[in-house]
């Protein structure tokens, strides 16, 4: 009987054995770090702790993708980098396609299967088009895209189904209530006043953008700013405006939105907002240093404006559901007079809600409009690189929270405290030391993504009580792998301590 019992759990053991062994084998990669790429240490050690390495092999520890960094030397590829990847990414492919990077003198690859970064497939052809990684991405999306729309369009038409039957309920419980919003469905926005612009007095012109020009205004007895956007861009003004409507957007780090409406003459757009006095904070590190506490407060009431972006709100019936901005920079951030942010320019920006799949859609469309008219400066890695899924909200946030890291080091180099003699270096835009006023799209990968570099931190802040404090800070924000960054509203409870500790 106890024999019986052992060779039954004998042969159990087997099967188990047997099953269970393709489980955990592990993806094996080639792996080589090149010597003209070995300066770049933090990059090659994220490779390096990818997984062990035993010659030119790796056995990857927590993904399942090989990657490969080439260079073209006299019309051949030659591999840089060869590693495991270093965060989970989608790499449906087997073998190792060539996508085209700097002016398609470099290439990277991604495939899942063992040692298949060998050998990248490499074709005269794809050098042809640099943004074609990005086209490939949009042809997939839309693929999807036009898959799920028969589903979507039958979810779009029951929860309008549903929304209407709940109005009638509640119109037969209540004819008297007025209903600003609709609130059997996340997708509420509030009643925006429509404006005559003959009620507004405009006088000078304070801002210009890509699409709009600002002027200053006086409406019903206060300093307003009117934004105009030429008749064409409807689709510009409805997303900004579709933003400032959300129920519970009022912050006092949001910029207040006061109205909309459209000229009757040359039937442009035009948006209400508060006035910020000291204008964009470009414009105002440009003409000013500040103080420790000074800087504090402006980055503490720009993380907050953030964190609150993102957050996802209910009270009392009214929904908020979160907004990635998408075009963080300091010509979109406000400065009001008493020394506090406001986040502006909500053009690019995106709502991330379950019930809204029309808007992703269009989102989706304007997403290269957005890469390439955004600031690029501000761009995290893997924007640049193309690898954001746009269906996933955290991506979008991580892209602002880098954006943020960004502009936290714009205002610390401007504060006199933190400078020898009070001397602070001129105002300059992240990178523009390193790669100039005119930065293109392919320095900035090579210099971002692929050297994995960043604006320079002084080293003598090292010597000051916080700057410890303001390395690391910087540094959790722009992370080279995104899932590493902190979230805006960590950010802020961060700057909150560093307010406490070291309040001069
Ligand atoms: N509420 C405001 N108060 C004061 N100045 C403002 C205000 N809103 C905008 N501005 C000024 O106008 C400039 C352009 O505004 P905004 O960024 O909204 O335009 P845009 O065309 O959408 O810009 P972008 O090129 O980033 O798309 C700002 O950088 C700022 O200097």
């Amino acid at each position: 009987m106890l024999v019986e019992r052992w060779r039954l759990i004998l042969a159990l053991e087997c099967i188990m054995c047997i099953y269970s062994k393709p489980l955990e084998q592990k993806r094996r990669c080639f792996f080589q770090i090149t010597e003209s790429t070995e300066h770049n240490y933090r990059q090659n050690k994220k490779y390096t702790a990818a997984g062990s390495v035993s010659g030119s092999v790796q056995v990857c520890e927590t993904t399942d993708c090989c990657v490969g960094y080439y260079r073209i030397i006299n019309g051949t590829p030659k591999a840089d980098v060869l590693a495991c990847d270093r965060i989970e990414k989608s790499c449906p492919d087997e073998t190792c396609k060539a996508q085209p990077r700097i002016n398609n003198q470099f290439f990277t690859c991604m495939c899942s299967t063992d040692l298949c970064n060998g050998n990248i497939t490499w074709g005269k052809e794809q050098t042809s088009n640099p943004y074609s990684y990005f086209s490939d991405v949009f042809m997939k999306m839309a693929v999807i895209v036009v898959g799920i729309l028969l589903f979507m369009c039958f979810c779009i038409v029951a929860a309008q189904w549903r929304s209407c039957l709940k109005k009638k309920k509640k119109n037969l419980q209540s004819s008297s209530h007025d209903y600003l919003v609709q609130p059997s469905c996340s997708c509420q926005r509030t009643k925006t006043s429509e404006i005559d612009i003959s009620q507004i007095e405009l006088q000078q012109i304070v801002g210009r953008g890509h699409f709009a020009t600002v002027f200053q205004g006086t409406y019903q007895g206060s300093v307003v700013a009117v934004k105009f956007l030429p008749a064409a861009y409807e689709h510009n003004f409805n997303t900004e405006k579709e933003i400032y409507e959300l129920p519970l957007l009022k912050h006092t780090s949001i910029v207040n939105f006061l109205g909309a409406g459209r000229k009757p003459d040359d039937k442009s757009w035009f948006i209400v907002l508060q006035f910020a006095e000291y204008g964009s904070l470009h414009s105002f590190l440009s003409k000013q240093t500040t103080s420790w506490m000074f800087s504090l407060k402006l980055c503490q009431s720009l993380s907050q404006g953030l964190s609150y972006l993102h957050s996802d709100l209910l009270s009392h019936d009214l929904h908020k559901p979160p907004v990635a901005h998408r075009d963080l920079s300091s010509s979109n951030v406000l400065v009001r007079a008493g020394g506090t942010c406001a986040l502006s320019d909500f053009g690019c920006s995106t709502i991330l809600r379950s019930c809204s799949e029309p808007y992703r859609r269009h989102n989706q469309n304007k997403n290269m409009k957005c890469i390439q008219l955004g600031m690029l400066h501000y761009m995290a890695p893997e924007i640049l690189e193309g690898f954001v899924n746009l269906n996933e909200s955290m991506f979008l946030m991580q892209g602002d929270v880098y954006a943020l890291g960004l502009l936290l080091w714009e205002i610390w180099m401007r504060c006199s405290d933190l400078f020898e003699g009070g001397a602070a270096p001129q105002h300059l835009l992240p990178y523009e030391l390193e790669l100039g006023s005119n930065l293109t799209l392919e320095s900035l990968i090579l210099y971002v993504s692929y050297m994995d570099k960043r604006p320079c931190i002084p080293e003598h802040w090292e010597l000051l009580p916080q700057g410890a404090a303001l390395r690391e800070l910087l540094e959790d924000c722009w992370d080279s792998d995104s899932e590493a960054r902190l979230t805006a509203h960590s950010i802020m409870e961060r700057i909150t301590s560093l307010q406490s500790s070291y309040s001069l």
